[in-house]
C-alpha cells in the first residue's frame, strides 16, 4: 500500500510526509517541483520513498504519474492533495497568468491527481484534500485562492457521499507559517489565528477519513459556524472595520 502527497516539498505536504513515516506504508510518493527539496525528505524519512519532481499545472504530469501507477502492483491507501497557491492581494492587481495558474494548480490538479487515483485506491483507501478557512465565506483580497478553496470543499464533500468504499475528507487549516504566506502577509491580523503545524496535521491523521470537514483551529471553527448563520455580506463588512482588506 501506498502513500501519495502532491506538494511534499514544504510545509503541510512535508509535515503529512514526515507524520506518516511510521504509518506502515510500504512508499510514500511524493511530488512537487523541486526535485532537491524531496530529495532532502526522502534522506529524512525512514519509508522507502518515490520522487515525482513535476510540475502540476501541465498536463503531462498526470500522464507520467498514471504510468508510475500502471506500473506498480500497490494499491493506494491514501491521497493527500496539498499542492496549492494563493496570492494574497486586490483582484485588479494579480496577472491573469498567476489567477489561472491558481486554478490550475488547486482545482484542476487536484481533480485530475484525485481521478487517476480512483482506480488504483484500496478499499477504504483515503483522499484528504487541503482546502482552507478561506473556503466558508468570500475572500475579497483573496478571491481567486478563497473561490478554489470553495471549490474544493464543496467537490471534497460532494464526491464523499458518492463513494461507498473510498473515503474523502477535506481538512481546511486556517493559517500556517509556511512558504504560502509571503512576507507582506506576515503580521497581519490574520495572526493571531496561526496554528502550529505539528498539531494540524497529526489532528487531520486521525480524524480523516471519518470526518467530512476537519478544522482543527478554534478560529476555523468559529467561522465555518458563524458562515452558516450570519449572512456573508455581514461578515464581509467586519473584515472590512478589520481592515483586513
Ligand atoms: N499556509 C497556510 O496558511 C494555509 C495553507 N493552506 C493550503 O495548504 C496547502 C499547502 O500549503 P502550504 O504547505 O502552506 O504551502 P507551501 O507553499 O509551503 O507548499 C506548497 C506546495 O505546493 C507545491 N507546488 C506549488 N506549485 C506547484 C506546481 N505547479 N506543481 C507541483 N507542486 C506545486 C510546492 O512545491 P514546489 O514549489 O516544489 O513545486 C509546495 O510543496 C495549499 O493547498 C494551501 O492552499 C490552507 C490553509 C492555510
Ligand atoms: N487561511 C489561510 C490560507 O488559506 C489564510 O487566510 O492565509
Amino acid at each position: 500500500m501506498i502513500a501519495i502527497i502532491s506538494g511534499a516539498s514544504s510545509g503541510i505536504g512535508f509535515e503529512f510526509a514526515k507524520q506518516i513515516d511510521d504509518k506502515n506504508y510500504e512508499e510514500i510518493w511524493l511530488i512537487a517541483r523541486r526535485a532537491e527539496k524531496l530529495n532532502h525528505l526522502k534522506k529524512i524519512l525512514k519509508t522507502r520513498a518515490k520522487i515525482l519532481a513535476l510540475d502540476l499545472c501541465e498536463e503531462k504530469s498526470f500522464e507520467i504519474i498514471e504510468d508510475e501507477l500502471k506500473k506498480t502492483d500497490k494499491k493506494i491507501g491514501l491521497l493527500i492533495n496539498s499542492a496549492g497557491v494563493g496570492i494574497n492581494d486586490y483582484y485588479k492587481k494579480t496577472s491573469l497568468e498567476d489567477d489561472l495558474r491558481t486554478i490550475d494548480l488547486n482545482i484542476r490538479a487536484l481533480i485530475s491527481l484525485s481521478k487517476i487515483s480512483l482506480k488504483y485506491l484500496k478499499k477504504n483507501g483515503i483522499i484528504l484534500n487541503i482546502s482552507s478557512s478561506a473556503s466558508f465565506i468570500p475572500q475579497p483580497k483573496f478571491a481567486i485562492y478563497g473561490a478554489s478553496k470553495a471549490f474544493v470543499l464543496y467537490y471534497s464533500r460532494a464526491i464523499r457521499r458518492e463513494f461507498k468504499d473510498i473515503k474523502v475528507s477535506v481538512l481546511c487549516p486556517n493559517r500556517v507559517m509556511t512558504e504560502f504566506i509571503k512576507d507582506d502577509d506576515k503580521k497581519t491580523i490574520k495572526d493571531l489565528g496561526n496554528e502550529d503545524i505539528k498539531k494540524l496535521v497529526r489532528k487531520a491523521l486521525k480524524q480523516m477519513g471519518k470526518k467530512d470537514i476537519i478544522s482543527p483551529h478554534p478560529l476555523s471553527k468559529l467561522l465555518l459556524l458563524i458562515s452558516k448563520v450570519i449572512p456573508h455580506s455581514l461578515i464581509m463588512k467586519f473584515e472590512k472595520m478589520l481592515g483586513m482588506y
